[in-house]
């Protein structure tokens, strides 16, 4: 089964067109002010007009509340909700039950013992997107480019479809596909020039790259 892939943080109509015409299965927009990809819903609602059918669109937020995710999902027309705080199982749940969509829920890894969180979403959650652990004064969950030392996944039982996130492009994809045994993969940082500018060329060399595996 080819690898399925991730663009996300986009905010440019030529940057997601890249996405789209390199064969993403899933485009992302960030809503989390903190952020140098950030989209007012305005903006969201203008891109995702632009996107076709098969494409499926992800929402990035931290501990939303209901207000925020309303917004969000009404705008970008979203399919699926990524919550990349520190949203515990009752929460995506009661998300997933409000919107009808699907949930993708972010677990920040640096030790083997990160993985362990994983499993309280089981009912609560379609996928885990596994992403390195940011350091604690960072202003962003993820985003930054950082990767985990992939064989902390080597003979791990997933509890959910999952997806790798963090510090992928297309010089390390063949090598984290390899190790982890991947099969969805997810980029935001590895596809730009500087924090938020994404890049037509390297857009489209990551999804040649998961094209190839
Ligand atoms: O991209 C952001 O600014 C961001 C903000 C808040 C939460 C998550 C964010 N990014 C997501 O983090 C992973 C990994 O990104 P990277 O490839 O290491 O840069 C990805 O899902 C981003 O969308």
């Amino acid at each position: 089964m080819p690898v399925q892939t991730k663009i996300c943080g986009l905010s440019t109509p030529e940057t997601l067109g890249a996405a789209v015409a390199h064969g993403a299965a899933y485009v992302g927009f960030v809503f989390f002010a903190k952020s140098p990809r950030n989209l007012d819903f305005d903006r969201a609602a203008a891109l995702a007009a632009l996107i076709p059918g098969h494409v499926r669109k992800v929402g990035v937020l931290v501990n939303p509340d209901d207000a925020f995710v309303d917004r969000a999902v009404a705008a970008a027309g979203l399919d699926i909700l990524q919550l990349h705080g520190a949203e515990p199982p009752e929460r995506a749940a009661v998300l997933a039950r409000r919107h009808g969509i699907g949930i993708w829920k972010a677990i920040p890894v640096k030790a083997r013992a990160d993985l362990a969180a994983a499993a309280r979403y089981r009912d609560a959650a379609d996928h885990i997107l596994y992403d390195a652990k940011t350091p604690d004064e960072a202003d962003l969950p993820g985003g930054m480019g950082l990767r985990f030392d992939w064989h902390l996944l080597e003979g791990f039982r997933h509890p959910l479809p999952w997806a790798l996130s963090g510090g992928l492009d297309a010089r390390n994809l063949a090598e984290a596909v390899g190790v982890t045994g991947a099969d969805l993969v997810d980029t935001s940082s590895g596809v730009e020039t500087s924090p938020g500018v994404k890049d037509v060329d390297k857009i489209a060399a990551f999804l040649q790259s998961a094209s190839q595996l």
